[in-house]
């Protein structure tokens, strides 16, 4: 395997030497400030006061909910968005604009059809001053050290989408990158070649075969944040916080067969699924050594928002709950993810709906049925209907208000445009309309109303009538 330039490989002590890369200090950010996002003209926070540092030797995850701003804080460090508030320092002096230093692997690549492999990986070194031979030269070692050696000459049609992926880590990797960022780089591939390509990354950085002082990776998937890094941060939603910063696994210890490997996914799922709980409780009742060893964790910054219908299919909330009660009402988070194949970020709006909903809660790490989630998950359809029914008029306000005003409405009907209107007080428009969809569906499932999809109306209608819908 050819190695990148010998003189950048930071071999010996300088890659691990500690040196603070990066330093985000009070980053906040907000979109919509311009009137763009939002059509109430109200910026959204997407991210609140954040301080962090990437310090040299370091691979850091970043996990966190879905929305809670991990893509964004990435971005924000790689110099690609500036921050609303606060600044991010390289080398401790200010960063203005993207940073030439740093180089972003994303989930998938958009790659250029009409050129070849090599000329798709050159094409990282543009903005570079180099002569063609030195492009060439530096191309051709980081095709080789990313494994697509002898595939200089193919069209990324011609290639699976895990070599497709090997470009893209290639053309980030020919700059040789002091700072190597990665958002979600495995979830589009298969399996086998995510765990392939996982492996090799793991094994260029910890044998010091690549320039790269420092990995930040921003994921989904828990196993992969414990498998790989030397300090994972967990991400809090509305508005985007740092909830905790853990210490990852010694490096012997983070195959995924390790004892220390699940008890470490575990408590993050705990920490997790348990957004409104004190992270320092769980850390003191799950793993006190952690406190120990210098975990920092920062709850003050969470502001609750108006709870939102989170982004899950009926079919599946039911499924989920009938699932649950066939193991005995409680099940293990982790372990129910890892079955169904879920990633955190699947999993997340449905255990948001069946907390809503009150049929079931995740207690540290556990899903356990309510009472009424048991007598859901023995009803029969008819009856489960009812339950829905119920639950929805007692726990979401903004279905029972859209009941009540098509009870009073002359006609017994209303536009969307109206409901529309209420949820853009705080959403953006596109948060809006998929919110709207999410009332339709669970409103129409609990039989609250019809909804005339080509018109855009609500009506108030007779069961019958509703399931002909
Ligand atoms: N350019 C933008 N304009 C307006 N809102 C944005 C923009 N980019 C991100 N957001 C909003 O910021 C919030 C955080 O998004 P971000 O993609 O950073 O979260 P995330 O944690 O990476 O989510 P996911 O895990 O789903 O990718 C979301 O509510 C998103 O809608």
């Amino acid at each position: 395997m050819t190695v990148f330039n010998q003189q950048n490989t930071h071999k010996g002590s300088d890659q691990h030497d500690g040196e603070v890369l990066l330093e985000a200090k009070g980053v906040s950010k907000s979109f919509g400030a311009e009137g763009k996002g939002s059509r109430s003209g109200k910026p959204k926070l997407v991210l609140d006061s954040i301080d962090l540092q990437i310090r040299s030797g370091e691979f850091v995850a970043l996990l966190g909910p879905s929305g809670s701003g991990k893509s964004t804080l990435l971005r924000a460090l790689a110099g690609l968005i500036h921050p609303t508030e606060g600044q991010v320092l390289f080398k401790g002096e200010p960063q203005y604009g993207t940073n030439p230093h740093l180089a972003i692997v994303f989930q998938s690549f958009a790659l250029f059809p009409w050129l070849t492999v090599l000329q798709n990986v050159e094409l990282g070194l543009e903005a570079q001053d180099l002569t063609h031979t030195q492009r060439l030269k530096r191309a051709l070692a980081a095709i080789d050290t990313i494994g697509l050696d002898g595939f200089e000459d193919a069209y990324p049609k011609e290639l699976s989408g895990g070599m497709r992926q090997r470009v893209g880590f290639a053309r980030a990797l020919v700059v040789e990158p002091e700072l190597l960022f990665m958002d979600e780089p495995f979830s589009a591939l298969d399996v086998l070649t995510a765990a392939n390509l996982r492996k090799e990354l793991i094994s260029l950085w910890e044998s010091r075969s690549i320039p790269t002082r420092a990995i930040v990776m921003v994921t989904h998937n828990i196993d992969d944040a414990v498998s790989m890094a030397d300090r994972i941060i967990v991400l809090g939603a509305n508005p985007g916080h740092i909830r905790i910063e853990l210490p990852g696994l010694p490096r012997g210890m983070r195959s995924m067969a390790s004892e220390a490997h699940t008890g470490m996914v575990d408590l993050i799922y705990r920490i997790m699924t348990s957004p409104k709980t004190d992270v320092g409780s769980l850390l003191s009742k799950y793993s006190p050594t952690l406190i120990l060893d210098g975990v920092q964790r920062n709850e003050s910054t969470t502001v609750p928002e108006p709870r939102q219908l989170p982004h899950a299919a009926i079919g599946d909330v039911t499924g989920l709950i009938e699932l649950v009660h066939a193991r005995g009402d409680k099940v293990d988070l982790y372990q129910i993810g890892r079955e169904l194949q879920l990633e955190f970020d699947e999993l997340q709006p449905l255990l948001e709906a069946v907390d809503l909903l009150g049929l079931a809660e995740a207690q540290e790490g556990d899903l356990v049925l309510t009472q009424v989630g048991r007598r859901f998950a023995e009803a029969n359809v008819l009856e489960e209907k009812q339950i829905f029914r119920q639950q929805v008029l007692e726990r979401v306000p903004f279905l029972r208000q859209i009941l009540q005003v098509l009870e009073t409405t002359p006609g017994h009907s209303m536009p969307e445009e109206y409901v529309l209107s209420l949820l853009e007080n705080h959403l953006n428009e596109e948060q809006a309309i998929e919110q709207l969809e999410r009332l339709v569906d669970w409103g129409r499932y609990a039989e609250l109303f019809t909804y005339i999809e080509d018109r855009g109306i609500f009506r108030l209608g007779e069961p019958e009538a509703v399931q002909q819908g």
